[in-house]
């Protein structure tokens, strides 16, 4: 008995493999080996552009090395014990559940509500939740179908916790059929429950169409009369209060849509997530705060629980500033054609991360404690006199009833959940356009403005000031999101992370600047750095791919040739380095296919939205244009002939006329010239023939080979005439300018 008082509630493991580590560094050997060949060979040689770009490229690949070495170093895995947390702890705290969402088309009302279902039956007492939905879209339907949910909901939530239901999304519940073996009452229960969800679905795809045209609804919609999702007044609207008080009754749903005018910037996601920690601390005020994307719905009931074993553990040392989940995706094709479903990064490179200074704050799926996001630090225990109350409003801004509420928080003072209705008045206030004007939001408190990638740049700030983070991995994964299949989606999504990333690290926060004032650990600098630095890599790997196609063309070496011995340096270099990848894949349990289509995705997307991501930050410097944050399109998978439209064009790119397909058709385009001016003129000569270039380019080929089919495929999966025509004008005169240098 006295035993389990002092069991923790989790545990940190190392799972450092020495196997992967020997060859990590054995990787790094062999980069350093093939620059002191570099280097001996420009000594003997004298001065040579060619050699120097492959060393230039070749000392970058090894300086980002470094950087993955310090990654995969020292990885931790956490285990939680929630069955000790409930035998010990009397109450659980409170947790405000903050959803956004911000187009009524690019993310179907269905799976917000599907999202917000699976948030009202989480496993964790109905006083202690509540959940808030921000809707950037300002859309009446949005709000139709939160208040139809919510009619659901009184029957989804009692029959998910009664029957101990996993899956809480009902969209996902349903898509498997009804097991035979539950009781009869069960069976009933479960046709009832998908006849009310399935009428549900309905009513809201009626109203898509009606409420365009102003019909008749039972729910109050004046609010949204005269708005434009880009100009009109704050709406907030207490959907389900849980006024009685019932453990097991249903958590408060509210609506908020922000006030929005077209000439105050509202700093898209980031803006959203600071109206909603205001709106939620003038109402219900919870000292943890999870934060959700409108697709990631919780898929494991117990995650509040387990979020509380490392936030309330009364043993750490050092206290977690957020407990970040990863960011896992339902219904991924099969073997991750597109290289988004993002596994190894989850369930291996975070985990190194967590075992420096603690995970990046991936935008959803985190439980933050809400005095840091008000701008504690570490060892800073409560408030303290520094803070006279005109600072505080200087830095919070003006509503009296969130700088008290603030004041709670911040010296951790308990409970402190207003009558929502009561509190209505200040919600507006604090959701007004105006508000922030001159006060601490994006800078000093809440969510960081400044990049379109407002989650890594909120989570470094924190660390900065000394907070640890930490990262659960449960079985079965917390949160399910939706990932984008195919083409243009993905690679614009990938694309606004380059940006936003670079913007970071060019910006006054960056890790660099303040290196001297800040309390980010060495290792976590350099993991930071190494983030923002791959928006950077498009170059250095350009140029690199350019290399093998200027030699064939030029009839010139940049490798060793075949029967030179060091020929062996890049090449176990290259053969160490792709079964090292292989190891990652093996141990998260994909398949060879699935590290090959990553492989050559990560290949594409370098080469393109890097660069792109570059360009939109170069423009933004020189003041050309601003940088946005594109939504990304979400599909609504619950119907099932949406299914069979996925299943039809499993794994096929698709393109469109977007500039980014044009730097790797154009590249596609070099390597089959360069092999074929390179075959014609090596004829005569065996000799001059250089098999490690061919390779390379044979390599790059293999890689892009989704373009080459793009080439000649026709309709959505080939590549549009435009762009075959700008890639064929770059391409030539690639090939013009290497014979034009060679003569
Ligand atoms: O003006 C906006 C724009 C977006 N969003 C919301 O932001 C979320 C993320 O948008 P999405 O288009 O799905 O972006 P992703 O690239 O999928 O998001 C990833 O990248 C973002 C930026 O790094 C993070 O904030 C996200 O949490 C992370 O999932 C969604 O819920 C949107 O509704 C807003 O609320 N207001
Ligand atoms: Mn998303």
């Amino acid at each position: 008995m006295a035993k389990s008082k002092t069991l923790p509630f989790y545990q940190r493991v190392r799972v450092e493999s020495r196997l992967k580590r020997f060859l990590d560094v054995t990787i790094f050997f062999l980069l350093i080996s093939l620059l002191s060949y570099r280097v001996l060979l420009l000594r003997s040689h004298g001065f040579c552009c060619l050699f120097a770009i492959a060393f230039l490229c070749e000392f970058w690949f090894t300086f980002c090395w470094a950087f993955v070495l310090n990654l995969n170093w020292s990885p931790v895995r956490y285990q939680t014990y929630p069955q000790r947390l409930l035998k010990r702890v009397e109450e659980v705290p409170p947790v405000d559940i903050l959803v956004t969402t911000a187009d009524p088309v690019l993310e179907p009302p269905i799976i917000t509500i599907n999202t917000v279902l699976s948030v009202l039956a989480v496993e964790y007492p109905a006083t202690k939740v509540a959940c808030y939905v921000s809707d950037d879209g300002c859309s009446p339907l949005t709000f139709y179908s939160l208040c139809e949910a919510l009619k659901f909901a009184k029957l989804w939530v009692p029959f998910c916790k009664k029957y101990k239901v996993q899956v809480r999304a009902p969209f996902r519940y349903f898509s498997t059929d009804l097991a035979s073996n539950g009781s009869t009452q069960f069976q009933y229960q479960w046709r009832k429950m998908k006849d009310g969800y399935e009428e549900l679905q309905q009513r809201i795809e009626e109203a898509a169409k009606t409420l365009t045209c102003g019909g008749d609804h039972m729910v109050d919609l004046a609010d949204f009369t005269n708005t434009k999702s880009n100009n009109h007044p704050p709406i907030v609207k207490v959907i389900w209060e849980n006024k009685e008080g019932l453990r097991d009754g249903l958590p408060n749903l509210v609506y908020v849509s922000r006030e929005k005018r077209p000439q105050i910037p509202h700093h898209y996601k980031a803006g959203a997530m600071n109206v909603l920690t205001r709106v939620s601390g003038v109402m219900t005020n919870a000292p943890y705060v999870l934060n959700l994307d409108c697709d990631m719905f919780v898929n494991n009931p117990d995650v509040i629980l387990q979020a509380m074993c490392l936030l309330l553990d009364p043993m750490i040392d050092k206290e977690y500033a957020f407990v970040q989940f990863p960011q896992s995706f339902y219904n991924g094709p099969k073997d991750d054609p597109f290289g988004n479903q993002w596994i190894v990064t989850m369930q291996i490179l975070v985990c190194g991360m967590a075992g420096i200074q603690g995970p990046m704050y991936m935008g959803t799926g985190c439980f933050h404690r809400r005095k840091v996001l008000y701008g504690q630090s570490l060892n800073e225990a409560n408030i303290n006199e520094k803070y006279y109350e005109e600072e505080l409003y200087k830095t919070f801004g003006n509503s009296k009833d969130f700088v008290t509420s603030a004041i709670r928080t911040l010296r951790s003072f308990g409970d402190d959940s207003n009558c929502l209705s009561n509190s209505i008045k200040s919600a507006n206030e604090v959701a007004t356009a105006d508000y922030e004007h001159n006060s601490g939001w994006g800078s000093k408190v809440g969510w960081q403005y400044g990049s379109i990638v407002e989650d890594v740049l909120t989570g470094m700030e924190i660390h900065k000031k000394g907070w640890k983070s930490a990262y659960i991995t449960p079985t079965p994964p917390a949160f399910l999101g939706c990932a984008p299949s195919g083409g243009p989606i993905p690679l614009n999504h990938h694309k606004r992370a380059m940006t936003g990333l670079l913007e970071i690290l060019i910006s006054k926060k960056s890790p660099i600047v303040t290196a001297f004032s800040d309390k980010l650990q060495f290792r976590q600098r350099l993991i930071y750095l190494w983030a923002y630095l791959v928006g950077l890599r498009a170059i250095p790997e350009i140029c690199y791919a350019a290399l093998p196609a200027f030699c064939l063309i030029s009839n010139s070496h940049f490798l060793p040739k075949v029967q030179e011995p060091v020929i062996c340096v890049p090449l176990l270099l290259f053969v160490i380095l792709k079964l090292r990848g292989l190891l990652d894949y093996f141990e998260t349990g994909q398949s060879v296919r699935a590290w090959w289509n990553n492989l050559r995705m990560e290949k594409i997307q370098t080469m393109s939205t890097s660069l792109l991501g570059m360009v939109a930050v170069i423009l933004k410097t020189f003041g050309l244009s601003e940088t946005v944050f594109e939504i990304t399109k979400k599909e609504s998978s619950s119907s099932s002939d949406d299914t069979e439209s996925r299943d039809g064009d499993f794994g096929q790119f698709t393109f469109d006329e977007s500039p980014l397909f044009v730097p790797v058709t154009t590249i596609l385009m070099i390597q089959l010239a360069a092999l074929l001016i390179g075959f014609l003129q090596t004829q005569p000569s065996i000799q001059e023939f250089g098999v490690a270039e061919v390779l390379c380019s044979v390599w790059l080929i293999l890689c892009f080979w989704p373009f080459l089919k793009g080439m000649f495929a026709k309709g959505t999966y080939g590549l549009p005439w435009p762009t075959l025509f700008k890639s064929s004008a770059f391409a030539l005169l690639f090939v013009y300018l290497c014979q034009e240098t060679t003569k």
